[in-house]
């Protein structure tokens, strides 16, 4: 029988504990890190691939890939929808530049109530939405990546340029973090003759469309799992805006690391069989890849082993 996929997921992280590089990482906590790696996961017949040895909350992954194709970089719009991951980067400035050691709950409270503070202090920067829906080019011009993917995928979808990007060199140093999910290239295989360039594209199912997403640096205990959903949620929303059905998923890893203070997090899961992924069937079609709510969202037969706790580097 063919392995279930998760084990990608787990070989690597017992990559890291047999082979992982130890060294100090910015935020100093220090990592077991490898360089170059590679999953794939098949989402046709419907398949959500959420992690199932522990439970990923994947409405708050899905919640903030909505929120980067709105093109919004503010937390407060992700805390309207109870979204607490970011919260930290903008409380860790507000504490370091006003030296007031607000609560991660009062300083929430306050990004929630109060607009000016929001505008302040909850802002990320240029960060993914940013880039996605609106990069200023040298003559000042915006550019809307998602909307000309999707055209291309209408109007060329045999093309090798249908790619977006958050590596936006010149604005690195106004986001809170720089980006680490960062190319996202798309491929649409079995067209029929008639989509594959001219542009006269029939009706209905016009082919296969799988996403490979380059990342540059990532967390595999916290970020990964939720990186894998919100993509995999991704691809199955592109695929419905152009008709097509959504094939496989490729992920592509830079640095990948195992934070020192999630050792016992590694061996909890690695001590866990993976479960069936579930499935996920898109409730509407929306008009345009900004309108997906996450009622649209609706998944079937999770069933995971319990989640487990891990602190997040800062
Ligand atoms: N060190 C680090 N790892 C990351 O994965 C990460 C960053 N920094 N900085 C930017 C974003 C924020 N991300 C985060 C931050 C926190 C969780 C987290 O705490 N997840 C918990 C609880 C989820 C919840 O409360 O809904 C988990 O069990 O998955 C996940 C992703 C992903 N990114
Ligand atoms: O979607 C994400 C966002 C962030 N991460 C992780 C990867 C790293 O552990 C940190 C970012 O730190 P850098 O020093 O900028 O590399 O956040 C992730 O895994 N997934």
């Amino acid at each position: 029988m063919r392995r279930h996929p998760e084990y990608q997921y787990l070989d690597l992280i017992q990559h890291l504990l047999d082979n992982g590089d130890r060294r100090i990482d910015r935020t100093g906590v220090g990592t077991l890190s490898m360089f170059g790696a590679m999953m794939r996961f098949d989402l046709s017949d419907a398949t959500f691939p959420v992690y199932t040895t522990k439970r990923v909350f994947w409405k708050t992954a899905v919640k903030e890939m909505l929120w980067f194709l709105t093109g919004q970089t503010n937390i407060q719009s992700l805390l309207k929808e109870n979204v607490r991951i970011w919260t930290d980067w903008p409380l860790d400035k507000y504490r370091k530049s006003t030296g007031d050691m607000i609560s991660q709950d009062a300083f929430e409270s306050k990004i929630l109530s109060d607009d000016g503070f929001a505008a302040t202090w909850g802002d990320l920067g240029p960060v993914y939405g940013k880039q996605w829906r609106k990069w200023v080019d040298s003559t000042g011009k915006e550019h809307d990546q998602i909307a000309t993917l999707i055209h291309t995928l209408k109007t060329n979808p045999a093309s090798r340029r249908m790619l977006f990007h958050a590596w936006n060199v010149g604005e690195l140093d106004q986001m809170a973090l720089n980006p680490c999910h960062m190319t996202y290239q798309f491929y649409a295989s079995e067209l029929s003759d008639s989509s594959s360039g001219d542009g006269s594209v029939g009706e209905g199912t016009r082919g296969k469309l799988s996403l490979m997403v380059g990342q540059r640096s990532c967390d595999i205990a916290l970020g990964n799992p939720f990186n894998i959903a919100q993509e995999a949620a991704l691809l199955h929303m592109v695929a419905q805006q152009v008709d097509m059905t959504p094939g496989q998923l490729i992920w592509v890893g830079g640095d990948v690391h195992l934070y020192l203070n999630h050792l016992e997090y590694a061996h909890t899961i690695l001590a866990r069989e993976p479960r069936p992924f579930p499935k996920l069937r898109l409730a509407r079609r929306p008009e345009s890849i900004d309108q997906y709510k996450i009622e649209d969202f609706e998944v079937t037969g999770y069933d995971p082993h319990a989640s487990i706790d891990a602190p997040v580097a800062v």
